[in-house]
């Protein structure tokens, strides 16, 4: 197989077959990107249902024997994981092979992976902006990564060969790469990912403990507003916990203009300034038009997004 740009590699390992890495793994198959795909997960369940499921042409239950051949290494592990993970393999990777990732949270992952990421290796991390709230490798599949952006987040001085082998690679799996710094990313992601996520689980949370009060109505007329709201909150606690403990200054950020903003509600509600309610949503109305003219979301519910979707 040629290696020249075509986003291809000879040996790809994903560390880490759950609902990211498993739908890497498909993605990597359809578009025929590996001579050979390599997979090891630390849990026994999830690595028996990735061989079940056929995800790989090697199922490696040495972590060090996964990647000391890989040209490409992949670590779909959640955010606290992943500097865990780079310890384990550091010593073992080719000299001249990638590293990258696919975590949610881009700065303390450039951290932690540089300790132990030797200098002959290009380290680039990365981020697909594509999920759901499911997890494990069931629940992956191809198309995840379709008319997706793919966010990289390149140290000062890597090797501009490696990162553009990286772009080819996404291109190659269905995504559109954008290349910016890793605070950057974080402060983005922040309000536009992870605080909704955490008023999300906030909702559902303040919900469920009315429920105790309201018996089951809170389930019972769930048709509208909040059963969207439920799905967001229906995502993996682990991902979400190391999401929140390793972008921590962002996110109190965003949350502080957040409250503002919210309080400024709370006043035009106490005071019935209509227009003030009227002009912020028409506002917000339009933020959701432009997104749907760029393609990115469907104009219907969105809930429980599949590979049937
Ligand atoms: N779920 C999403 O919507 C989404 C979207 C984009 C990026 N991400 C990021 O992708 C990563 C994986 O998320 P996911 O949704 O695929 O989670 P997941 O729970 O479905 O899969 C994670 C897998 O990693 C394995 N794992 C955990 N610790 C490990 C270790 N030390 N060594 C080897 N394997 C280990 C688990 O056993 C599991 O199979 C996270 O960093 C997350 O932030 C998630
Ligand atoms: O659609 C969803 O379920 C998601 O939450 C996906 C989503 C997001 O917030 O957009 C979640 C976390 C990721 O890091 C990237 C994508």
């Amino acid at each position: 197989m040629s290696e020249q740009n075509t986003g291809q590699y000879s040996q790809i390992t994903i560390i880490g077959i759950g609902l990211i890495g498993s739908s890497l793994a498909r993605a990597i198959k359809r578009a025929k990107l590996a001579d050979k795909l390599v997979v090891y997960d630390s849990d026994p369940q999830a690595f028996e249902k990735a061989l079940e499921l056929n995800l790989a042409d090697v199922f490696e239950t040495d972590i060090s024997y996964a990647v000391e051949t890989a040209d490409l290494v992949i670590l779909a592990v959640p955010v606290g994981a992943i500097g865990i993970v780079g310890s384990q393999i550091g010593t073992y990777l080719k000299n001249g092979a990638t590293v990258t990732d696919v975590g949610s949270v881009k700065a303390s992952v450039l951290e932690a992976l540089q300790v132990s990421v030797p200098s002959g290796v290009h380290l680039i991390p990365g981020h697909p902006v594509a999920g759901t709230e499911k997890s494990g490798p069931e629940a992956g599949f191809a198309g995840l990564f379709d008319g997706r952006w793919c966010i990289l987040t390149p140290p000062e001085g890597a090797d501009r060969t490696a990162v553009q082998r990286l772009t080819e690679f996404w291109t190659a799996i269905g995504s559109t790469v954008e290349i910016m710094d890793a605070e950057h990313h974080d402060l983005v992601l922040a309000i536009t990912s992870h605080v909704p996520h955490l008023i999300a689980y906030n909702i559902v949370g303040t919900a469920s403990d009315l429920e105790t009060v309201t018996r089951s109505e809170v389930i019972k007329y769930s048709a509208g507003g909040f059963r969207d709201f439920t799905r967001i909150a229906a995502s993996d606690p682990t991902m979400w916990r190391d999401v929140f403990l390793n972008n921590k200054d962002a996110v109190l950020e965003m949350l502080g203009r957040f409250s503002e903003d919210l309080t400024a509600l709370q006043r035009a509600i106490r005071w019935g300034d209509g227009d003030a309610l009227y002009d912020l949503f028409d506002r917000t109305r339009t933020i959701r038009r432009r997104i749907i003219d760029a393609g990115q979301e469907t104009d219907a519910a969105d809930f429980g997004r599949t590979h049937e979707d």
